[in-house]
């Protein structure tokens, strides 16, 4: 790549645009020689150490064996618990992944700290509040979270403390156990026939809905996003957010934290609760104003709370909210059975070893969720999009900057049924790659072109014909820019480059308005000449001369004895002299050498 187009790319992003057109766009009549078929893994987000020693996965949270012994099966594995925030920034410089629970704050410092060696952030449970996802994925750090292992343990927890609550179980045990026999003080309320609300209908809250109504509790839910059919499935009626306050004798909270869940409970929707309502939370102790949550109390809104969470952990021990008579806590126990642990940590250790494999995570938290199956399908053509990027950035010229990039996707298959968010990812990634020093993966591409200035514009053209294959061609154009390869530049004055998949193997099938035919492996020399007998022959010796092995050539012409481009791929890199004599060759008016 010339050092030139290094200061090129700059400006914004646009949003995905679909077109369907019904054209089909002629196969390639390019001639060929030789097929070499090797063939590379994908990589999407992270990979292991590029010199083949073992990545280095630092626990910072007591994990199941399960899970711990699985990673060590495939890293060297460093269980560091109780770590200061300095000593886990020192520790993270030397790690490719981390793994917490929700004790550890893992902030923008962490990912600072780290270099850009920390690939991955696994979260062994389902919320993610203790990680700064923005800064993640600006460093291009995938965060995955294992977030159906623990559903029950939070479920049955969640019901023991309503239980509980409801017959003051912790305050009698510690009145009996300080040698007191008080049967009166701890008259408790039943559950039967009472209205409990399920704030966040989610994968606990519907465990939650489900054993209260074996309990003969009326249960209603609050949830914007939840289905209603799921609710009615179980007999469970979704209701407003004021009318779940309105109408409850219990309140469970389920719902994550959330910059619009914060103090979702306040001193305004208490006032909106039944007098005497009891609340229950094993979600996270921010959704509730605590100060809040003391004055209703002592006002009599709030009869008793049980809670697992809280704002700060641990609170404080002179915290008015723990020490209150009415109030049962827990110090976060939610997740914290045998099973649930096990689960989790198998869970999170498949997700992290998965990741630092290049694999998409199915449960990553701040990258597109793509389905294994279609994952399968589209990787040559993952492939084929990431060369072409790399490909098209290497034919600007120095001094013009890339900032208009436009990708046409041709395809027999209906719009919504292709997902073009990862062969954008890896376009931007073949473009910026090559001109910098910033890693981009499927995390950080959109966040990467958006700062750069890179406006990325999609269309679809939709063919005729049956959908066998998810892509027929990919082209990617370059726009105001100048090309060291005239030949490149399409009729537009764009720089163009058009590639399709062929026996899964992806080719370049076109440069400019030039049909060609070459496998995009190793390295490519692209001259322009006048058609004529021998060419591929003198370009041959050349090469063979310099010990240059060639592994594929192609020829594509406008028309019999005009101009032609002869693409011929390469297994190493000439050298300089030795392009210096391609170029000599009278017949060859421009020729650029790419690495693919
Ligand atoms: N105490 C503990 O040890 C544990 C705590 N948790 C907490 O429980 C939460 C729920 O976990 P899951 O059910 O697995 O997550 P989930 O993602 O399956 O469910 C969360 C539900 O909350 C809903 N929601 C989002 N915003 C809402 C709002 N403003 N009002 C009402 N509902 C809203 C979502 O639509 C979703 O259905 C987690 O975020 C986590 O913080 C989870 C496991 C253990
Ligand atoms: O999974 C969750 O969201 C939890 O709150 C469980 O937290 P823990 O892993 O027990 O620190």
């Amino acid at each position: 790549m010339s050092a030139t187009a290094s200061s090129a790319i700059s400006v914004a992003t646009k949003p995905l645009k679909s077109l369907s057109l019904s054209t089909r766009s002629p196969l390639p009549s390019a001639a060929s020689v030789a097929f070499p078929t090797p063939r590379r893994r994908l990589v999407l987000v992270a990979c292991t150490t590029g010199d083949g020693s073992k990545p280095t996965i630092l626990v910072a949270e007591k994990l199941g064996e399960a899970g711990v012994k699985l990673l060590e099966d495939f890293a060297n594995v460093d269980c560091s618990y109780n770590l200061t925030p300095e000593e886990l920034n020192t520790k993270i410089s030397l790690c490719d992944a981390l793994i917490v629970r929700s004790g550890t704050k893992v902030g923008r410092e962490v990912f600072e700290s780290s270099r850009g060696r920390l690939k991955v952030v696994g979260r062994a449970g389902v919320g993610i509040d203790n990680v700064d996802l923005s800064a993640a994925t600006e460093f291009g750090c995938l965060v995955v979270n294992a977030p159906t292992a623990n559903t029950i343990a939070a479920a049955e927890h969640g019901i023991a403390l309503l239980a509980g609550m409801a017959r003051n179980v912790a305050q009698a045990d510690a009145s009996v156990k300080a040698g007191e026999w008080k049967r009166n003080k701890y008259v408790g309320v039943s559950l039967v026939g009472k209205t409990l609300a399920v704030m966040g209908f989610g994968k606990v809250g519907t465990e939650v809905a489900r054993r209260a109504k074996g309990l003969g509790m009326r249960v209603i839910a609050h949830d914007p996003y939840a289905p209603a059919d799921r609710a009615h499935a179980i007999g469970v009626d979704l209701v407003s957010f004021d009318e779940a306050l309105a109408t409850a004798d219990f309140i469970s909270l389920h719902m994550p934290l959330t910059p619009a869940t914060s103090k979702i409970l306040n001193d305004e929707t208490f006032a909106k609760m039944k007098k005497g309502v009891r609340i229950v939370n094993v979600a996270r102790g921010g959704v509730i104003d605590e100060d809040a949550l003391v004055r209703a109390l002592d006002a009599g809104i709030v009869a008793q709370a049980a809670l697992d969470v809280f704002t700060k952990e641990p609170p404080a021990k002179d915290s008015p909210l723990v020490q209150h008579e009415r109030v049962t806590v827990t110090p976060h126990l939610g997740a914290s059975t045998m099973e649930a642990q096990e689960g989790v940590a198998i869970e999170i250790a498949e997700a992290v070893v998965g990741a630092l494999n290049g694999e998409l995570a199915a449960t990553a938290v701040n990258a597109p969720m793509v389905s294994a199956e279609v994952l399968t399908e589209l990787k040559p053509y993952v492939i084929l999009a990431e060369k072409l990027g790399r490909l098209a950035v290497q034919l600007v010229a120095g001094g013009s900057g890339v900032k208009n990039v436009k990708v046409s996707y041709t395809s027999a298959r209906a719009t919504d049924d292709l997902d073009t968010r990862l062969l954008r990812a890896m376009i931007t990634k073949g473009i910026i790659e090559p001109i910098s020093d910033v890693y981009v993966n499927l995390v950080n591409a959109d966040f990467t072109a958006k700062q750069r200035g890179l406006r990325i514009s999609e269309e679809r053209v939709l063919l005729d014909g049956s959908p066998e294959n998810p892509l027929e061609t990919i082209t990617v154009q370059l726009g105001n820019v100048e090309s060291k390869f005239a030949s490149s530049l399409s009729e537009s004055g764009e720089v163009k480059v058009e590639g399709r998949v062929k026996d899964g193997v992806p080719h370049l099938t076109k440069v400019g308005s030039f049909e060609v035919d070459v496998t995009l492996e190793g390295s490519i020399i692209l001259c322009r000449q006048v058609d004529q007998p021998g060419m591929i022959g003198t370009v041959g010796s050349i090469l063979g001369e310099s010990n240059v092995n060639v592994n594929f050539m192609s020829v594509g012409r406008i028309a019999p004895r005009k101009q032609a481009i002869m693409a011929i791929g390469v297994d190493d890199q000439p050298s300089k002299e030795t392009l210096k004599k391609i170029g000599e060759i009278p017949a060859v008016e421009e020729f650029v050498f790419l690495k693919v």
